[in-house]
C-alpha cells in the first residue's frame, strides 16, 4: 500500500483584485471582485514506504501548496489524498504522531532559549516518555554531531547548527513520513553534505519516506532516485532521475583536448561546437550518434584527451522549464 496517495490533486486559491488609487480603494471596499490562481491541477502520483523522492520545480510552481496539502495545512479544492493511511485534512492524533513537515525558511525553535527547552515541550506535546526522550536525544543528537549545541540560546548557534536543531526537533516523535520543504536553504556546502548525510541515515534506519523539495539539484542526486516535476501546477515528469535526462536531454558533452587548435569551422562537422577555448572544444552530440563522433574524432583529429559526460541535471531542468515541454 502507498504511503502517499494523491488523485487528481487541484488546488486554486481565490485572490481578490484591487485597481490603484484611492477609487480602487473604495470599490474594493464596498464590492470585491475576485480571480483564482491555479496552484496545483489535477496532480497524481503515489510513494511508497521507504522511498526517497524529489519534488521539483520553479518558483510557483505549486510545491509548497501540495506539501500544505499533504499535511493537511490547506484543504484540495477537488482530488484525494491519504497520507499514511489517513485523511491529512483531518489532522488526527495519529497522523500527526506519524508525519513532520520542515520548512528550511520557517523554525519551530524557540529564539531566546536553548533548543533543549523547545525539545521538551516537544515530547510531551507528542506524549514521548522520559527515558524515551532520553534515548532518542542522545541517538539524533549523534547522528546530527550536535553535543554542546543543544544547551545553547538557539540564536547564538550557527545557520547550519539551527537547521540540524530543527530537524531533530521534527524528528523526535520518529515520524515515518517526511516532508521537508528547503531542508539546506541557506546553509554552507559543509552544512548541506551534513544535512544530507543525515537525511540518508534516517531515512535508512527507520525506513523514512521523504518528499523533499530543494533548489540545490545536488540534494536531489544525493537522496533520490525518483523525482517528481511540476511546472505551473501540472506534474509534468514522474520517474528516475536517469530517465529524465533520457527523456529530456539526449544528447551528450564531448570535450575533447586537441594537440593543435582548430578552427570552429572544422570541428563543426563533428556535432555542435559548444565551446571552443584555444585546444579545449566541447561538442554537444545527440545521444544515438555518440559512438560514430566519438569515433570519427579519435581516427580523423589529433586528440591528447577525450571525455563524455551527461549535461548537469539544472540546465536540463531549466531547459525542460522554459520551453514548458511535457
Ligand atoms: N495563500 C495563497 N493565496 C493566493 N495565492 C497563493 C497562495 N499561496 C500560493 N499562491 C500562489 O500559488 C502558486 C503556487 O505557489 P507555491 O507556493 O505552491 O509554489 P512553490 O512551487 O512552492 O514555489 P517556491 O519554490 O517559490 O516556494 C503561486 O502562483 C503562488 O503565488
Amino acid at each position: 500500500m502507498p504511503h502517499i496517495f494523491v488523485e487528481n490533486l487541484s488546488k486554486s486559491y481565490p485572490v481578490a483584485i484591487k485597481e490603484p488609487g484611492i477609487a480602487g480603494t473604495i470599490t474594493h471596499f464596498f464590492r470585491r471582485t475576485y480571480r483564482s490562481i491555479q496552484a496545483v491541477e489535477n496532480v497524481s502520483f503515489e510513494i511508497t514506504p521507504g522511498e526517497v523522492v524529489g519534488f521539483l520545480g520553479p518558483n510557483g510552481a505549486g510545491k509548497t501548496t501540495t506539501l500544505k496539502m499533504l499535511t493537511g495545512l490547506i484543504h484540495p479544492s477537488s482530488g484525494t489524498v491519504r497520507v499514511a493511511g489517513h485523511i491529512p485534512f483531518l489532522r488526527q492524533e495519529a497522523f500527526l504522531q506519524k508525519i513532520t513537515l520542515v520548512m528550511g525558511q520557517k523554525q519551530q525553535l524557540i529564539w531566546d532559549l536553548p533548543a533543549i527547552d523547545s525539545l521538551k515541550i516537544n515530547a510531551a506535546v507528542y506524549n514521548i516518555s522520559d527515558q524515551e526522550f532520553s534515548l532518542r536525544l542522545r541517538e539524533l543528537t549523534e547522528m546530527l554531531n550536535l553535543q554542546g549545541k543543544l544547551t545553547q540560546p538557539v540564536r547564538k548557534l550557527s545557520l547550519g547548527e539551527r537547521m540540524k536543531a530543527e530537524l531533530l526537533a521534527a524528528l523526535l516523535h520518529r515520524p515515518q513520513v517526511l516532508f521537508l520543504d528547503e531542508p539546506t536553504l541557506g546553509l554552507d556546502v559543509n552544512a548541506q553534505v551534513a544535512v544530507r548525510d543525515f537525511l540518508r541515515d534516517y531515512n535508512q534506519r527507520y525506513q523514512a519516506t521523504v518528499l523533499l523539495t530543494s533548489h540545490y539539484m545536488a540534494d536531489i542526486t544525493a537522496l533520490c532516485q525518483r523525482v517528481l516535476l511540476i511546472h505551473q501546477g501540472k506534474l509534468m515528469y514522474d520517474g528516475s532521475l536517469d530517465g529524465l535526462l533520457e527523456r529530456f536531454a539526449p544528447y551528450r558533452e564531448v570535450h575533447v583536448e586537441l594537440a593543435q587548435p582548430l578552427s570552429r569551422e572544422k570541428l563543426k562537422s563533428y556535432g555542435d561546437v559548444q565551446s571552443l577555448d584555444g585546444r579545449a572544444v566541447c561538442f554537444m552530440v545527440q545521444q544515438e550518434a555518440l559512438t560514430r563522433t566519438v569515433s570519427q574524432i579519435l581516427s580523423e583529429l589529433e586528440v591528447i584527451d577525450l571525455e563524455v559526460k551527461e549535461p548537469p541535471i539544472e540546465e536540463v531542468i531549466g531547459k525542460v522549464f522554459q520551453a514548458g515541454v511535457v
